[in-house]
């Protein structure tokens, strides 16, 4: 389990040391088109689980929203206070 700082915080250091393997440098190569689809995907699929699954599953979803949203970010070159400063 990690916190949604030290999620994004692991996602920053994959972006920079690039290991072999990683989906996180993967999303990030592939640029934003691809991954604002994933975003949408993961919004989507959070929303079918909230109405039709269990509360679980919906949490797991979200969950990858937030990944999803993270990747984002630091393709764009965001940090964190970028967007918590829009709360
Ligand atoms: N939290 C996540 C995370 N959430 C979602 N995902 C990705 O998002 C996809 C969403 O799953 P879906 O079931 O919707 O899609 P899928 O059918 O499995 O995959 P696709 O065919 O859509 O690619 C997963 O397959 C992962 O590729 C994640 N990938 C990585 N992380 C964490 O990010 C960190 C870095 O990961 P790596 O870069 O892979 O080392 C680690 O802590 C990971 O746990």
């Amino acid at each position: 389990m990690k916190t949604f700082e030290e999620l994004f915080a692991e996602i920053g250091e994959r972006a920079l040391t690039r290991p072999e393997g990683s989906g996180t440098v993967a999303a990030l190569d592939a640029g934003v088109h691809a991954i604002g689809k994933k975003l949408v995907e993961e919004a989507a699929e959070s929303w079918m689980a909230a109405e039709h699954e269990s509360k679980d599953r919906a949490a797991e979803e979200l969950s990858q929203l937030f990944y999803h949203a993270q990747v984002m970010m630091h393709a764009l070159g965001l940090d964190l206070d970028d967007v918590y400063r829009h709360l």
